[in-house]
């Protein structure tokens, strides 16, 4: 199914991009078009539609973005002041923290527009999501990975969110059984505490919830772990907090641990004032 966002080329604005990419496919499950929705996890608000229900997530690819560019050179090899496509504020503060003299421009459309866009050279370089460029098989393209220390992915980014009507029940137990509870954990923590900040999809918002495992007292215990930056649009202001909590994936309790854990991180950020910086970037 083509979405809005794949064909709306105006650049990203508050209320009209919200749902871009996710509104048709939920539309064709209300019209019984279709019976279980794929989405990019990243692309979903965070406030469900109330006929609809996410009931799984299946294993995450990779979580990092990738600078993409013609000859696949990392950020530090980029020119002074390179043109750099992205519509993201996320990744455009990120880059701009680390190079203030980047010349970052909006960019829309799918995959395939962007490195045309890049190849006819209205951009040195572009920022995908590795999850994405993977999905598409594009095993070829030209371009570095950027570490999580210096670009955070977006809550959600790299997992898949299954939708199906709230009122189908056969639906809702078939697909719940694809859900892999480690990788859902790591969302749901992130998306508790965008949706505690109202950062919605736009404002400069990172996070990234990581499962592993830590001997303790001769066992082994599951830790969720989640970290998260809030920036200035320039990127000159970067508040990051993280905290941890033990998991266990066994019992449904991991839903509450992943939820309490979004909302201790979002309050760290809160009292270190992420507030006016999410409000500027509205
Ligand atoms: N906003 C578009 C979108 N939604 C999901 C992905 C990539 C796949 C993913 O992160 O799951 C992309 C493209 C991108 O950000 O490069």
């Amino acid at each position: 199914m083509v979405s809005s966002g794949d064909v709306d080329m105006r650049p990203i604005d508050g209320k009209r991009s919200v749902g871009v990419f996710t509104k048709r496919i939920q539309q064709a499950l209300l019209d019984d078009e279709g019976d279980v929705a794929v989405h990019s996890m990243k692309d979903l608000p965070t406030e469900a539609h109330p006929s609809l229900r996410m009931v799984a997530s299946p294993a995450r690819e990779t979580v990092a973005d990738c600078l993409v560019s013609p000859k696949g050179v990392e950020l530090d090899a980029l020119p002074k002041a390179a043109r750099i496509g992205t519509g993201s504020r996320r990744r455009a503060a990120q880059l701009l923290k680390l190079r203030p003299d980047l010349d970052v421009q909006p960019i829309r459309g799918n995959v395939q527009t962007r490195l045309q866009k890049m190849h006819d050279g209205d951009y040195d370089a572009i920022v995908l999501a590795a999850a994405g460029i993977e999905r598409l098989e594009m095993h070829d393209l030209p371009r570095a990975v950027l570490p999580l220390d210096c670009m955070l992915p977006a809550p959600g980014q790299g997992a898949l969110a299954i939708e199906v009507r709230g009122d189908d029940s056969d639906a809702v137990a078939v697909v719940s059984q694809i859900n892999v509870p480690r990788s859902a954990a790591c969302t749901l923590a992130e998306r508790t505490l965008l949706s505690q900040l109202h950062g919605g999809c736009l404002a400069p918002i990172a996070a990234l919830g990581t499962v592993s495992e830590v001997a303790a007292d001769g066992q082994t215990v599951s830790v969720l772990h989640l970290v998260a930056r809030v920036l200035s649009l320039d990127g000159k202001v970067c508040l990051e907090s993280e905290a941890d909590t033990p998991l266990d994936l066994a019992s449904d309790d991991w839903q509450t641990t992943a939820i309490a854990l979004g909302r201790q991180v979002a309050e760290m950020l809160i009292d270190r004032g992420a507030r006016p910086l999410i409000e500027a970037g509205r």
